[in-house]
């Protein structure tokens, strides 16, 4: 079954038929759980990695593997033009990672959109936005993902331009759950539409990161989906006063400075945070949903996660049981996760429907 929209929102949605626009990415939801096979994973290597947190996890060997990366993108920069904190020998190119500022016009970001609830997610609206492949002729991830009829182009592009099941399940566990995140530092990692670290910021964490492997996922889907999803859009639109208008502005804004957004691979991103300018303190909550498909990722995962949570902080995982074409999955991230030594991980919930997924929470030993 094809889908010709920006986002593919996989089973949950798959009846869900919406109208066309010219240009509009199609996508083949067939191969929504199996992702792109080793055709495009030329450039698969490993390296070991890298500066360790100056804390007490120093006494934790890591052993973890490099990201791969694959230079067809002129967003590419070269890595040795980057910081030489770390070694990076064998990735002549990597995604380096930047911050995304929220462009001041609001009313910009969400130009060309069109916002759609979710069905049974009535309190977040998700931005539908229609992407031409000539207006990013720097990152045509579009292109190859569709010339190339993949969900995922390793190193290229990593699948942030559709929502994933897992996801919804994640979601779901949050109500379930009654997971708090009032006063919470937060990272929606992998975010893609962002989804999981909106309803953070509904339900009132202090601050929210979104980092996802490409800026165009950033700057057409996540930020447009943060402001659709802040009070702007509930408060704005029927005011006629321009002195209301105003400070409803001033009050979305100081709302969104709680959201930031960054694009780049996983350890550039650590870099960058924890390298900032900006006081950085440590996550109590990372989320993150169907990040763990690559084996090649997860030395580089399991790092970010030691360096940015917070030390009684938690991570919220979840994935399918196993990816076939990639070869990740929980049950290989499980004992990559014990091999390390670093952190506890505890099955929260399976959900056996179709693919099996689960959910995992992973906190420090
Ligand atoms: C399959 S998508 C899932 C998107 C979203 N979390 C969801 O569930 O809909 C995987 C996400 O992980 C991120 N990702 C995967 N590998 C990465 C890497 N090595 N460095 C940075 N980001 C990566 C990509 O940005 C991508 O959005």
């Amino acid at each position: 079954m094809t889908f010709q929209f920006n986002f593919t929102i996989v089973n949950h949605l798959e009846n869900e038929s919406v109208p066309l626009g010219d240009g509009a990415l199609a996508v083949d939801s067939s191969k929504e759980s199996s992702v792109s096979e080793g055709k495009h994973r030329d450039r698969k290597c490993s390296t070991e990695q890298f500066d360790l947190p100056q804390d007490h996890l120093l006494e934790h060997k890591q052993l973890g593997n490099a990201t791969p990366s694959q230079d067809t993108d002129s967003s590419l920069t070269a890595a040795n033009s980057s910081s030489n904190l770390e070694p990076q020998e064998e990735h002549p190119y990597i995604r380096v990672a930047k911050e995304h500022t929220v462009p001041e016009d609001l009313k910009k970001v969400l130009e060309n959109k069109v916002i759609e609830t979710l069905p049974g997610l009535q309190h977040v609206s998700v931005v539908k936005t229609i992407l031409l492949k000539e207006n990013f002729p720097g990152e045509n991830i579009i292109s190859q993902s569709f010339s190339s009829q993949s969900d995922l182009i390793t190193g290229v592009y990593e699948g942030g331009l559709k929502i994933w099941e897992c996801t919804f399940d994640l979601l779901a566990y949050f109500t379930k759950a009654k997971v708090k995140f009032v006063g919470k530092r937060v990272l929606d990692l992998g975010c893609g539409s962002g989804l999981l670290g909106i309803v953070a910021f509904k339900g009132g964490a202090k601050e929210i990161h979104f980092q996802d492997y490409n800026s165009l996922v950033i700057d057409e889907v996540t930020l447009p989906n943060v402001v659709a999803n802040s009070t702007l859009e509930d408060k704005g639109n029927d005011v006629n006063e321009p002195d209301v208008k105003r400070c409803r502005k001033s009050e979305v804004a100081q709302e969104l400075s709680k959201c930031r957004f960054f694009s780049g691979e996983w350890s550039e991103f650590c870099k960058l945070v924890l390298n900032s300018e900006k006081f950085f303190e440590k996550y109590d909550l990372i989320l993150t949903s169907e990040t763990i498909y690559n084996p090649d990722y997860y030395g580089t995962l399991h790092q970010t996660f030691l360096r940015l949570l917070d030390k009684n902080g938690r991570v919220l995982l979840a994935s399918k049981a196993h990816y076939f074409g990639v070869g990740g999955g929980i049950h290989l991230f499980q004992k990559f996760v014990e091999e390390r030594n670093v952190f506890e991980t505890r099955t929260l919930e399976i959900i056996d429907k179709g693919l099996k997924r689960f959910l995992i929470e992973m906190t420090f030993k």
